[in-house]
């Protein structure tokens, strides 16, 4: 069977930077890369690595040095301004300047690629301004000043704006920035939602790793030097892309857990059997921030520990032992 053509955008060669009186700097080069639709396509990288380059360079917000972007088959720099406006929508970080008004006002301001001169919306438009509200499920900040917005409600608005602008690629940069975790999720799994059932191409940059590998379909991992690594989460992890990417960073990532941990410098080794599962996982976890690896192996000069169902039992040198019910309490003995 067929595999259905998802591929949206293509950077072909494509290079990225600044040219200032010094010189060309280039952020990255050679890029070559494709980016599909009904997919989340999340770009991973350092601070400095070019994240914000590359959106506004595919955004069109700044020239590339070289090489070039296609949009569905066509050149980008072929695009007309209104036609790229209704073509791809963009949501930065920064605060808009336009806090003045109202929430719906702002949503509204997604439809000027398609309203006359002044800028006024038809019914059609408003329709569609609600419709897009209802998806991100902002209908109740309404009529609210959008300067009064909290940083999360803010973002949900400015995605709804994108939302009514109805294009079938929309670029966001740090969409999670600044938020708390559920806020973070929540606009994550908006986004991924958006993405599926819309069947739109939405990229974007973000610092928010784990839930990037959980909830992004695809993900770009950006080097500095212009190194660009892509795939599924999952075959990252199993190819070692993911492992390698952030090695030497204080953290490491685990293929068997799909999670990063802390890297500790491990200083000693201790004893422990009993009940594998979750109060394991956290004696071992507590036990690795002090730099302590777990063995299965009896060591006799140092202590052991137990884990039962209801306590944790702590073997010590000469024998004797004393039971716990809590890790921080077990932590005091170690
Ligand atoms: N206007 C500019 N002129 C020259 N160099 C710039 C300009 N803007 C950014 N840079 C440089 O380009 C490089 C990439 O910056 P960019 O902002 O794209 O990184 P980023 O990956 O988005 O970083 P962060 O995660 O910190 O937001 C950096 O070295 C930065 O100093």
């Amino acid at each position: 069977m067929m595999k259905p053509e998802k591929e949206t955008i293509r950077l072909d060669r494509l290079s990225i930077g600044y040219r200032g009186k010094d010189g060309v700097t280039t952020v990255a080069g050679g890029i070559c890369a494709s980016i599909r639709c009904g997919e989340l396509t999340c770009l991973l990288g350092a601070n400095g690595v070019g994240k914000s380059t590359l959106l506004r360079t595919l955004s069109y917000f700044q020239p590339s040095l070289s090489g070039s972007v296609y949009i569905n088959g066509r050149e980008m720099s072929t695009f007309g301004d209104r036609e790229l406006a209704r073509t791809i929508g963009v949501v930065l970080t920064d605060k808009p300047d336009t806090v003045n008004m109202t929430v719906r006002e702002l949503v509204c301001l997604g439809r000027s690629p398609y309203t006359g001169f002044w800028g006024t919306c038809s019914q059609e438009d408003m329709n569609v301004v609600a419709e897009a509200m209802a998806m991100v499920g902002i209908d109740s900040l309404d009529s609210r000043m959008v300067s009064t917005l909290s940083d999360g409600e803010r973002q949900k608005v400015m995605i709804a704006k994108a939302l009514a602008q109805q294009t079938p690629v929309i670029y966001l940069d740090e969409p999670t920035a600044f938020l708390d975790f559920p806020s973070k999720v929540e606009i994550m799994q908006l986004l991924h939602r958006i993405s599926h059932t819309m069947q739109k191409t939405v990229f974007l940059s973000t610092h928010d790793l784990e839930l990037a590998l959980q909830i992004a379909d695809t993900v770009w991992l950006l080097s500095s030097g212009g190194a660009l690594t892509i795939g599924s989460p999952e075959d990252m992890a199993l190819d070692g892309s993911l492992s390698s990417f952030f090695s030497g960073r204080g953290i490491s990532f685990d293929q068997q857990t799909g999670l990063f941990t802390v890297t500790a410098d491990i200083v000693r080794r201790i004893h422990i059997s009993g009940c594998n599962g979750p109060r394991m996982a956290m004696v071992r976890k507590a036990l690795h921030r002090r730099g302590i690896e777990t063995t299965d192996e009896v060591l006799s000069d140092e202590i052991s520990i137990e884990v039962t169902m209801s306590a944790f039992r702590i073997v010590f040198k000469d024998g004797s032992s004393s039971y716990v019910s809590t890790v921080a309490e077990l932590m005091e003995f170690v």
